[in-house]
């Protein structure tokens, strides 16, 4: 017999389906994710799921499990204590906790905002993570209108609602959740090292720091390959396994939507689709000059490659959480995660000429106030934008900003919110002739045969794991340098002057170009396009813009400003453009070029035209299709603080010992690529045992490979 746990379950998650169809069908691949979703969830109804209750009692949900209400006053308050509390429980959090608690000595305490992802099926099939952007998952961020962009205020899935403001109302706290697991529960599921002279550029924005060294590339890779499990491809055999990793850290417990399956494995590989769409413009690229590069996770970082992604063999996203904060690890009697939990600020003791971080106050999901004590430390994972507002809130940041907003100065830090960085790529769109499957799932479907292909995706889902519900979207990539001369015209290099090399290295990318089997506008919630699409798109890498995030407000629950201020500069927006360029060129290629259905050439939304547009509209389209690649960072960076740093080579908060930020703030400039890899946390010689070995890294597995 049903439980009514269950019943209810299925209707909430009918619900979901139902409304994703109807109130926005634009997402990509939603139909076919969603009913999916709904015969995964029916054979979970068949199953036992003893395994699945018993890892969600081992998340409290419950703030008063894990530490004391601050009822009316200071006389009330009596914490629990721990060794270290860990701030956000995303991509680096959830391994930073884990690793921490290998010691029992250390007792660790992680707070997360969201709630456990393990459970959503949109989190779990790959090509369903479109499915939770602008959703009571994730943080639903907009940028200020970006002047240099077309005016317009960018999307930025991680962020609170737009334009609302969250009160501290104990009886209506509206607080909008994120997930265990971070972005690494929604994110593209790329695997990217980037270029290893990207590790040792950070190494030189140290200044011979102690500690600097550990942030080379030579010490990074052996904790790469020690955490991958690589499973070699037969459609991609030309990697060489001996220069990837094979053991894999963590085995976990079978999650409750595959009963079938025992583990979940922290896999690389290229399990995701492979559309017909993606192997052209491989033999594009290669056609027009970008050779191919059978592994881009190598020291050669240029190339064009099937995406090495983060899907499992079964056909599943492996994420930080379902990676590190297994039932065994969630066992330890030193680790307690509170989920649902937000951190509102950090309490410093300032009794003495150095400040100690001493606690932790955050809102349970009925808006009552707690406090934990960290006797040792508090570690901030809290992400590229949270980082620097929770650390603003606690007076930590620049005195003046700080001054505007009544809080008062513990560490005066002007890089703290400052130097953000992040990946700008604009999306270029082509009509489709072949009618492939892929080609015809960024919206509704209508008509029978689109209708069965749905299902078909859907049915070849659940019997091999495979097919187009296993897209990671951007399916094949391509890293190129902007200065490459064979790959450009000679009339696409008239600035060329002007613009400095921004790379890390002369073998080194600043541009990426990649594929997707399907257009989509501004991240699969724009305007649709019926019939057959696919999509180019080009990054930039390196960009020379940097912009801010600053506080709104003193509220804590009132979303930061933020400003990545893209486009200001010309260097931008040329590379941009002159990437356009070859993306158009690479279509009009073979065997791409067979695919384009000229109808599109009519239509002005699409880009069959691109080559004919001259500099000013080929800019003018440049700065109104610009989005982001989902990449902030660098907003704590690590580096000197003459420098505008915020965290040295340890990352300890430049003048707070005793806290440290551990995420992709910390990043002392960004990396040529895809950012979750490298949320990697190294700490040396600090005479820490525990702290320091499990903040080595954190997406890596820290332990010295063998
Ligand atoms: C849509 C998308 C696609 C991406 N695709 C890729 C990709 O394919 N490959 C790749 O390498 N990278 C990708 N990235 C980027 C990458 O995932 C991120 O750079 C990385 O995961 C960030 O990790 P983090 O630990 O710094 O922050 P996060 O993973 O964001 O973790 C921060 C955590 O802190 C929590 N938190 C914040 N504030 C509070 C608070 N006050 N109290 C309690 N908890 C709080 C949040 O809920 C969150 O769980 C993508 C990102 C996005 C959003």
């Amino acid at each position: 017999m049903l439980s009514l746990a269950r019943v209810r379950s299925v209707a909430e998650l009918l619900a979901m389906l139902l409304a994703s169809v109807r109130t926005r069908p634009l997402k990509l691949l939603g139909p076919a994710a969603a009913v999916s979703a709904l015969v995964l969830v029916l054979r979970h109804l068949c199953a036992r799921r003893a395994h699945t209750q018993a890892y969600t009692r081992a998340l409290a949900g419950d703030a008063a499990r894990v530490a004391r209400r601050i009822k009316s006053g200071d006389e009330e308050y009596d914490p629990e204590e721990y060794d270290v509390i860990v701030v956000g429980g995303g991509t680096a959090g959830c391994v930073v906790a884990a690793r921490l608690s290998e010691d029992p000595s250390i007792r660790v305490l992680l707070i997360e905002a969201g709630e456990s992802s393990r459970h959503m099926v949109f989190s779990q099939i790959p090509s369903a993570f479109a499915s939770l952007f602008h959703g009571k998952h994730e943080y639903n961020f907009y940028t200020i209108p970006q002047p240099n962009a077309g005016g317009k205020a960018k999307y930025w899935p991680r962020g609170t609602l737009r334009y609302s403001r969250y009160r501290l109302d104990a009886n209506n706290c509206s607080m909008v959740a994120k997930l265990l697991g971070g972005c690494s529960s929604l994110n593209a599921m790329i695997f990217h090292h980037c270029a290893p002279s990207d590790y040792d550029e950070w190494v030189r924005y140290q200044k011979g720091a102690e500690g600097a060294e550990g942030w080379s590339y030579s010490e990074f890779l052996p904790y790469f390959i020690k955490f991958e499990n690589f499973h070699p491809s037969e459609k991609f055999p030309l990697v060489d396994p001996t220069l990837r990793g094979s053991g894999g850290p963590v085995a976990s417990e079978s999650p409750p939507l595959y009963m079938h399956m025992e583990l979940i494995e922290p896999a690389a590989g290229y399990f995701g689709n492979a559309a017909v769409h993606t192997m052209n413009f491989i033999e594009a690229c290669d056609r027009v000059g970008i050779p191919r590069n059978p592994d881009l996770n190598t020291k050669n970082a240029l190339g064009v490659s099937k995406t090495m992604t983060t899907i499992d063999s079964n056909g599943r996203r492996v994420t930080t959480e379902t990676a590190y904060l297994t039932r065994k690890v969630l066992a330890r009697p030193n680790l307690k995660v509170v989920t649902k939990a937000r951190v509102l600020r950090i309490v410093f003791d300032v009794s003495s000429e150095t400040p100690r971080a001493v606690s932790v106050q955050f809102l349970d999901e009925q808006g009552k106030r707690f406090e934990a004590k960290a006797r040792k430390e508090v570690v901030l994972s809290a992400g590229a934008i949270h980082t620097p507002q929770l650390l603003m809130l606690s007076g930590v940041g620049p005195a003046a900003h700080l001054a505007e907003h009544g809080i008062p100065v513990v560490a005066d830090l002007p890089g703290v919110g400052a130097h953000l960085m992040d990946h700008p790529t604009i999306d270029l769109y082509f009509r489709d002739k072949t009618r492939a499957l892929e080609a015809g799932m960024s919206h509704t479907p209508k008509g029978f045969m689109k209708t069965l292909g749905f299902f078909r995706a859907m049915l070849q889902y659940q019997l091999t794991r495979r097919g187009p519900l296993t897209t990671n979207l951007a399916e094949a990539v391509a890293f190129i340098r902007s200065s490459d001369r064979s790959l450009f015209l000679k009339d696409e290099f008239i600035p060329d002057a002007e613009l400095e090399d921004t790379s890390s290295a002369p073998d080194a990318p600043d541009i990426e170009l990649f594929s997707s089997p399907m257009a989509y506008t501004e991240h699969g919630y724009g305007q649709p396009f019926d019939g057959y699409t696919f999509g180019l798109h080009a990054t930039l890498l390196r960009p020379t813009s940097t912009g801010t995030i600053r506080l709104s407000s003193a509220d804590p629950l009132d979303p930061p400003i933020i400003d990545p201020n893209y486009l200001s500069t010309r260097h931008d927006v040329a590379l941009l453009a002159r990437a356009a360029r070859l993306l158009a060129r690479i279509a009009y290629t073979e065997p791409l070029a067979g695919m384009l259905d000229p109808t599109g050439e009519a239509e002005p939304a699409f880009n069959h035209k691109l080559l004919a547009l001259d500099d000013a509209a080929l800019e003018e389209l440049v700065r109104a299709r610009v989005e982001t690649l989902y990449h902030p960072a660098c907003t704590a960076r690590m580096a000197p603080a003459a420098d505008g740093g915020v965290v040295d080579p340890f990352l300890r908060v430049h003048g707070i010992p005793n806290l440290r930020v551990a995420d992709a703030s910390v990043f002392p400039t960004i990396v040529a690529g895809h950012t979750a890899l490298e949320i990697g946390t190294q700490t040396r010689s600090d005479g820490w045992g525990s702290v320091r070995e499990s903040l080595k890294y954190t997406i890596c597995d820290h332990r010295p490979p063998s």
